[in-house]
C-alpha cells in the first residue's frame, strides 16, 4: 500500500516544484509590466505638466505683447501722428522694451509699411515692413485680431523673432497700417532649456494651420515631418499630429485666446530606459531562480524515488526472509519422508486440539497405525524399498485429513498418528477401517505377510469427553495399548481403548 502511494508524492513534489516556478515567473513578469505601465504613465505626467507650463507661458508672453500693443495703439489714437507726439510714443515705446524682457522691438508702420515709430529708436526714414508676412496678412484682412507669426529674421540684428502684430484702421475703417511687436527666440529657448527633454523628446509652438514657430531643442522632431532635415529654425515646417509616432508619449495645450498650441513628445524608449535594464536584472534573476528551483526540486524528487525504490527493495526483501522463514517452520514441521507432518508438529497440534476440545467437552480420538513385519519387508526388499513403501501409506493416509483439526503425522519409524478431535470411538473405528482397506488396496507386494501384501494394524485411543486434566499423553498411551492388543491380535486389525 505504502509501495503504491508514494509514487503519487514524486508527482506532488514535481506540481509543487512547477508551481512555484510558475508563481515565480508570473510574479516577476506581472512585476515588469506593472512597473512599465507606471513608467509610461510617470512620462505621460511629465508630458501633461510640461505642455500646460509652456501653454501658459505662451499665453502670458503673447497677451503682454499684445496689452502694450492696445495700449500704445490707444496713445496712437489720441494723440495723433504730429512728430512730438510721435517722439514721446518712440521714447514710451523704448522703455516698454526694456522694462519688458519678453519683448525684443516695437514698431508702427503706416499704410504702405513704412516705419513711422521704432523702439530702438532708429530713423524711420528707409525702414519698411512691407515685405513681411504680418503686413501682407493685415494688408488684405479686416480682422483686428492680433496676428502671430515666425521665426523670421530681425531685419537690424538677425535675431531669430516671433511677431506679434495687430491692424491699425484708419477712421473710415480702411488699412492703415500695422503695430508689431517682436519676440526674440532667445526668450522662448531660455525657458525651454529649463525642461529636459531627452535624446529625441521635443517641445513645439505650432499655430492652429499647422505652422510651427518653436521647435526646441532644433535638432529634435518627434512628431515633426521632415524634421531630420530642419535641424534650425529657420525653415518652415508644418505639424503634423498624424506624424506622431507610436512609440512617443505625446501632450497637446491649446492656448486660450490665441490659435496656438504647445505639443510635447518624450521618447518612450528613453522613458523606459531604466524600466529596460531593471527589466532585464529581474528576467536574469527569475531564470537564475527558477533554475534554482528545478535543480533543486529534481535533486529532492530523486531522492524520494531512491529512497522509495530502497524502501521497495527492503520490502521485496522483508517478504522473501518471511517466504523462507515460513518455507523453514514448515519444513521444520514436516518429516522429509512422507511428507507427513512430524512428530513435534503432531506434539504441538494434539496439545492444542485437546485444549480447544476440553471446553466443549467433545470427544477426542487418536489411531495410531504400524505397518505390520515391517522388518523383514526391509530385510526382503531393503530399505530404500521400505522407505518407498512408507511414502505409498502416507501418501493413502494423507487423504483421512479431511476435517478441520484431523491431522496426520509419522509418529516415529513405521508408526503413523491420526488425530481426531470431536470424533467418538465408532467413527474412529470407522476411519482405522477405512485406512486399513485403502493400504489392502495398495495391494504393495510383502512376500512374508501372511495375506502376501502390505497391512498395518491400527489401536484407537478414544477419550469420550475431554477433560481438564486430559493431556496428549493419555490417548496416546490409550491408542500405543490399543495397537499392542491389535498387534496381539494378529495383525491387519484394529483394537480400541
Ligand atoms: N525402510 C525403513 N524402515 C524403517 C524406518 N523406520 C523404521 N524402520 C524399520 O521398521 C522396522 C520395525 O520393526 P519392528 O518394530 O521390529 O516390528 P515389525 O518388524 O514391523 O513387526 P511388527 O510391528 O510386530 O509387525 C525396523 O526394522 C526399522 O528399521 C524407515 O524410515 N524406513
Amino acid at each position: 500500500m505504502l509501495i503504491q502511494e508514494r509514487p503519487s508524492v514524486i508527482l506532488l513534489a514535481k506540481i509543487f516544484v512547477a508551481s512555484v516556478c510558475f508563481i515565480l515567473m508570473i510574479a516577476v513578469l506581472w512585476n515588469v509590466w506593472w512597473t512599465r505601465q507606471e513608467q509610461l504613465k510617470e512620462a505621460s505626467a511629465v508630458t501633461f505638466n510640461m505642455s500646460r507650463v509652456l501653454a501658459q507661458h505662451a499665453e502670458d508672453t503673447f497677451k503682454e505683447a499684445n496689452s502694450v500693443m492696445i495700449s500704445l495703439m490707444e496713445i496712437l489714437d489720441h494723440d495723433g501722428k504730429d512728430p512730438a507726439a510721435l517722439i514721446r510714443l518712440e521714447r514710451l515705446m523704448a522703455v516698454q522694451v526694456r522694462e519688458l524682457s519678453q519683448i525684443s522691438g516695437l514698431v508702427i508702420a503706416d499704410r504702405n509699411g513704412d516705419w513711422i515709430v521704432n523702439s530702438a529708436q532708429l530713423p524711420n526714414a528707409g525702414r519698411t515692413s512691407k515685405n513681411r508676412t504680418y503686413f501682407a496678412f493685415h494688408q488684405s484682412h479686416e480682422s483686428l485680431r492680433t496676428y502671430i507669426n515666425g521665426p523670421t529674421t530681425n531685419g537690424e540684428t538677425s535675431d531669430l523673432i516671433l511677431t506679434v502684430s495687430r491692424r491699425i484702421n484708419l477712421a473710415d475703417g480702411s488699412f492703415g497700417g500695422v503695430m508689431v511687436a517682436t519676440i526674440d527666440l532667445k526668450y522662448f529657448t531660455a525657458f525651454y532649456n529649463n525642461f529636459d527633454v531627452g535624446k529625441d523628446g521635443t517641445m513645439m509652438l505650432v499655430m492652429d494651420n499647422g505652422g510651427v514657430l518653436i521647435r526646441h531643442p532644433p535638432a529634435n522632431g518627434i512628431g515633426l515631418q521632415g524634421a531630420g532635415t530642419a535641424p534650425d529654425y529657420t525653415t518652415q515646417t508644418y505639424f503634423d499630429s498624424g506624424q506622431i509616432q507610436p512609440a512617443k508619449i505625446t501632450s497637446i495645450h491649446h492656448l486660450v485666446d490665441f490659435p496656438i498650441f504647445v505639443a510635447v513628445a518624450l521618447s518612450a524608449d528613453e522613458a523606459l530606459a531604466d524600466w529596460k535594464t531593471a527589466a532585464i536584472y529581474h528576467v536574469f534573476g527569475l531564470l537564475a531562480l527558477t533554475s534554482l528551483v528545478t535543480v533543486f526540486g529534481m535533486k529532492l524528487t530523486n531522492e524520494i524515488r531512491l529512497r522509495i525504490e530502497a524502501e521497495k527493495k527492503g520490502n521485496e526483501e522483508k517478504l522473501h526472509i518471511e517466504s523462507l522463514n515460513r518455507m523453514l517452520s514448515e519444513l521444520a514441521m514436516r518429516d522429509e519422508l512422507t511428507g507427513l507432518a512430524n512428530r513435534r508438529c503432531f506434539n504441538e497440534e494434539i496439545l492444542k486440539e485437546l485444549r480447544r476440545t476440553v471446553r466443549k467437552h467433545e470427544p477426542f480420538s487418536l489411531i495410531m497405525l504400524d505397518v505390520d513385519h515391517f522388518k523383514s519387508y526391509n530385510d526382503t526388499y531393503g530399505h530404500l524399498a521400505g522407505d518407498e513403501c512408507l511414502r505409498k501409506i502416507a501418501a493413502a493416509i494423507r487423504s483421512m485429513e479431511s476435517r478441520q483439526g484431523d491431522l496426520v503425522a509419522r509418529y516415529g519409524g513405521e508408526e503413523i498418528v491420526i488425530m481426531l478431535p470431536n470424533c467418538d470411538r465408532e467413527n474412529a473405528i470407522k476411519i482405522a477401517e477405512e485406512i486399513l482397506q485403502k493400504i489392502r488396496l495398495l495391494k504393495i507386494p510383502h512376500a512374508t505377510n501372511p495375506l502376501g501384501i502390505v497391512t498395518v494394524s491400527a489401536g484407537v485411543g478414544v477419550l469420550e469427553s475431554v477433560e481438564q486434566s486430559d493431556s496428549p499423553n493419555k490417548i496416546i498411551a490409550k491408542a500405543d495399548k490399543a495397537l499392542y492388543l491389535a498387534k496381539s491380535d494378529g495383525r491387519n486389525c484394529i483394537a480400541a481403548c
